[in-house]
Order: C-alpha cells, then sequence, then structure tokens
C-alpha cells in the first residue's frame, strides 16, 4: 500500500491499495496501521470473498479499489457498442443518450462523439453483460447480499471539456437519486475503460464520508452551465481533502452511495470512458422521498420519466421497478 499526493497506485500484491487522508486531518503516513480496526462490520457482508483487510477498507472508507477486474476482451466489446449505439445503428429501447450542456445548448451541430452519457442499457444485452459479470457480482454480494438487482446503469464518456468546465462531475452522494432503503445494501461498481487520471478526470472521493447521512444537493453555481440532473451537496467545502482514484484499464471500484464523490474535468482531446452499474438487495424497500431533501430530484426524474415514457400517472417506485432488472436470486421487494 502506499500514498503518493493523495492519490491511490497500485500495491505490489495487485490486490488492495489503501489511502488513507481523514476528514479530520489526520497527516498522512507512508504506511496505514491496521490497527484500531473497529470489532463489527456494518458496511460489508461474509461471503468469503473479501480479506479481512478489504473488509476493514471498505467499512472505515466507503470504497474498495480491485484491480484488473475486467478484461481488455470485454472493454472492447462495450466499447464497439457504445459506438454503435450513439450512430444509431442500434436503437435500444429505454436507452437514453445524453449530450454534455455545453455542446447541447451551442451552434455546433453534435454528432455521436458530443455524448457524455449513456443510461439504461438494461435492454441492450452486449452493455448489460457487464452487470452479470461473474467476477463483479461476486463482489457486489459482498455488500448487497445474495439477491442482486441492477437498479441503475451508465457508460460514462466524459468529454473534452468545450472550455466551460461543465465536463466535471459535481461532488454528490448517489443516495440522493435513490428512493429504496437500506443505503448500505446498495452498491456502485465503476469500472475504467482505459487510464483514468487527473488529466481525463477521474473520480474523486472523500474517504469515511459513508458513515455520514444524506445531504441536502442542488443544482452548484457553476458559471459555464451544469448538466441536466447534475446536482452536488449543497455549500460543499472545496477544503476538505479529496483523493483522485487513478485506475488503469479493467480496475473497478466498489463504492457506497454515501460516499461522497464526483469528477474533475477533461482537460484531454479524448474521450473517457467508465461503465457502471448500481446494485442493490432485493430486500431493499421502496420509500416515500416526500417531505425530504429527494423531493427536488423526484420532481425532475418524473418530468423526464414523462418525457420518455409518455405516461402521467407514473411514481417514482413505478420509474425505478421498470428500469431495474434481477441478477442473482430472488427478486424479493425491489
Ligand atoms: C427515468 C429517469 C431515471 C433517471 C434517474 C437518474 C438516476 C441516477 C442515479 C445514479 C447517480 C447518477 C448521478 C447522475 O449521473 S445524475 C445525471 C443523470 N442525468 C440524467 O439522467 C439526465 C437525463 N437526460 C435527459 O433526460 C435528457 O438527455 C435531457 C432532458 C437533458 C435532454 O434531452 P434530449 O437529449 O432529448 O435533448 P433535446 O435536444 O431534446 O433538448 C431538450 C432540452 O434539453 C437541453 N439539454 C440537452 N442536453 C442537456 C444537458 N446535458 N444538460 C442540460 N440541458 C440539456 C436542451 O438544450 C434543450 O433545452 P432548451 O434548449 O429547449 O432549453
Ligand atoms: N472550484 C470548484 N468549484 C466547485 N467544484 C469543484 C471545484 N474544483 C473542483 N470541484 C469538484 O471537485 C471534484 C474534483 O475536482 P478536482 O479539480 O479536484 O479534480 P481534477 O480536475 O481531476 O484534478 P486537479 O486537482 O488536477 O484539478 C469534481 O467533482 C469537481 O466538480
Ligand atoms: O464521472 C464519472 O464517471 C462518475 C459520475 C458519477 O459519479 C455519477 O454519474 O454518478
Ligand atoms: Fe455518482
Ligand atoms: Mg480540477
Amino acid at each position: 500500500m502506499q500514498v503518493h499526493d493523495g492519490n491511490v497506485t497500485p500495491g505490489s500484491s495487485g490486490r488492495l491499495t489503501i489511502i488513507q487522508r481523514h476528514l479530520t486531518a489526520v497527516p498522512l503516513s507512508g504506511q496505514v496501521s491496521t490497527a484500531n480496526y473497529p470489532t463489527k462490520f456494518c458496511y460489508t457482508l461474509d461471503n468469503n470473498l473479501l480479506t479481512t483487510e478489504q473488509r476493514h477498507f471498505y467499512e472505515e472508507n466507503g470504497f474498495l479499489v480491485i484491480k484488473n477486474l475486467v478484461s481488455s476482451v470485454d472493454i472492447e466489446s462495450f466499447r464497439k457498442q457504445f459506438e454503435k449505439l450513439c450512430k444509431k445503428e442500434i436503437t435500444i429501447p429505454g436507452l437514453l443518450i445524453m449530450r454534455d450542456v455545453a455542446i447541447a445548448k451551442s451552434e455546433y451541430v453534435p454528432d455521436q462523439k458530443a455524448v457524455t452519457k449513456i443510461q439504461d442499457f438494461q435492454e441492450d444485452p452486449v452493455l448489460f453483460s457487464y452487470c452479470s459479470l461473474p467476477q463483479i457480482v461476486k463482489y457486489v454480494e459482498c455488500f448487497t447480499g445474495p439477491n442482486v438487482m441492477a437498479m441503475h446503469t451508465m457508460l460514462i464518456n466524459k468529454p473534452p471539456d468545450a472550455g466551460k468546465k461543465s465536463s466535471r462531475h459535481p461532488m454528490h452522494q448517489d443516495l440522493h437519486y435513490f428512493p429504496f432503503r437500506p443505503a448500505d445494501r446498495i452498491v456502485c461498481a465503476w469500472t475504467a475503460m482505459e487510464r483514468i487520471d487527473r488529466t481525463n478526470g477521474c473520480l474523486v472521493v472523500v474517504p469515511g464520508t459513508h458513515k455520514g447521512v444524506l445531504k441536502q444537493h442542488d443544482y452548484p453555481e457553476w458559471e459555464g452551465g451544469v448538466n441536466k440532473m447534475y446536482h452536488g451537496v449543497r455549500d460543499y467545502d472545496l477544503s476538505i481533502p479529496r483523493v483522485h482514484l487513478v485506475m488503469e484499464k479493467g480496475d473497478t471500484v466498489f463504492f457506497h452511495p454515501l460516499l461522497i464523490h464526483g469528477s474533475g474535468m477533461n482537460r484531454t482531446a479524448g474521450f473517457r470512458k467508465a461503465i457502471s452499474c448500481h446494485y442493490a438487495g432485493a430486500d431493499c424497500n421502496y420509500i416515500d422521498v416526500k417531505g425530504t431533501s429527494q423531493e427536488n430530484i423526484e420532481k425532475e426524474v418524473m418530468e423526464v420519466a414523462y418525457m420518455r415514457y409518455g405516461l402521467s400517472d407514473l411514481t417514482l417506485k413505478d420509474v425505478w421497478m421498470i428500469k431495474s432488472r434481477i441478477i442473482k436470486g430472488e427478486r424479493t421487494n425491489l
């Protein structure tokens, strides 16, 4: 385990790499002590896959990077399929193609290269095969339990920044978008489809924030515009140390839905690609977000859902029930 300038770097074992930069500004040392571990696990389950060290790391930090988990062959097939979808050589029901706000609102006529992300590829057999990769699902079960649902799918194609910094993703908690609980049985798997570092806008996390509560989210006040639904934590304090997750192609991070994270701008000429799925244990329950901080996103989701599905009497729960798929075990509640 090594710490360099707040970045996670691969350990020689290729297994777990640990960063430890505490919110309480504990000074960074080269090696992190494995002492003072909690005795009770809250955020991980035992299925004989995670080592004790990995479990402790997730419990403390709210994320876990596994090196080289997805093969180049699989990643190439996702890349090819993504291109076909962008060129409209294939259309998939329910799939949403989104352009960056700076490009969508300019005079420039966008081509497929302007796509910033695609969402909801649950009906695309090629891309959705990512969500059932056995080596991913084995890890997912350590967080969700044995009944695994794929709730939300994305392929993020962070474009070269158009000069407005709109390629950034503000610091947020994914739970803001989710009307189901408990949070500890939800996890995101996010796989780098190429090397991703600070030049092309890597994931940036605030370790330990999964132990906190869901915060109020709004659109950040960014001069250059903000992408639709890219809410950020309100009054976010940028002086809190962030950790930049530098990842190689195929590396996968699993993270908790309360972990505060975002991504920086893409300063390169290339489109930075990552594929992700949010999973939840099927035994989770839908909640009513009325009267909570999530009301603002519910309103936006319902507007978009109406445009996409053309149905006016849908509820937020219906939208999630339509999108989600069982991956393993039994579809109980969700
Ligand atoms: C069912 C939904 C469930 C989703 C749940 C999310 C869960 C996430 C959970 C996980 C955590 C994830 C965390 C996350 O990732 S949060 C991010 C999630 N974001 C979304 O899900 C957004 C989904 N995108 C859309 O719905 C469409 O692409 C929109 C509606 C944006 C455009 O629609 P369409 O593509 O058909 O374009 P159009 O040509 O017809 O333009 C229409 C209008 O829209 C303007 N416009 C275009 N692009 C953008 C833009 N990028 N930003 C702002 N505005 C934009 C455009 O200028 C025009 O406005 P105007 O000029 O008329 O004023
Ligand atoms: N001035 C800012 N105002 C609002 N959010 C910011 C600001 N700077 C960074 N962020 C947010 O912090 C997160 C990480 O950005 P950051 O600038 O740390 O990463 P980067 O651009 O990849 O790296 P670098 O430190 O090399 O610029 C992103 O979610 C970004 O939106
Ligand atoms: O920039 C990314 O790839 C991740 C963005 C993100 O956190 C999200 O879409 O929820
Ligand atoms: Fe996110
Ligand atoms: Mg930056």
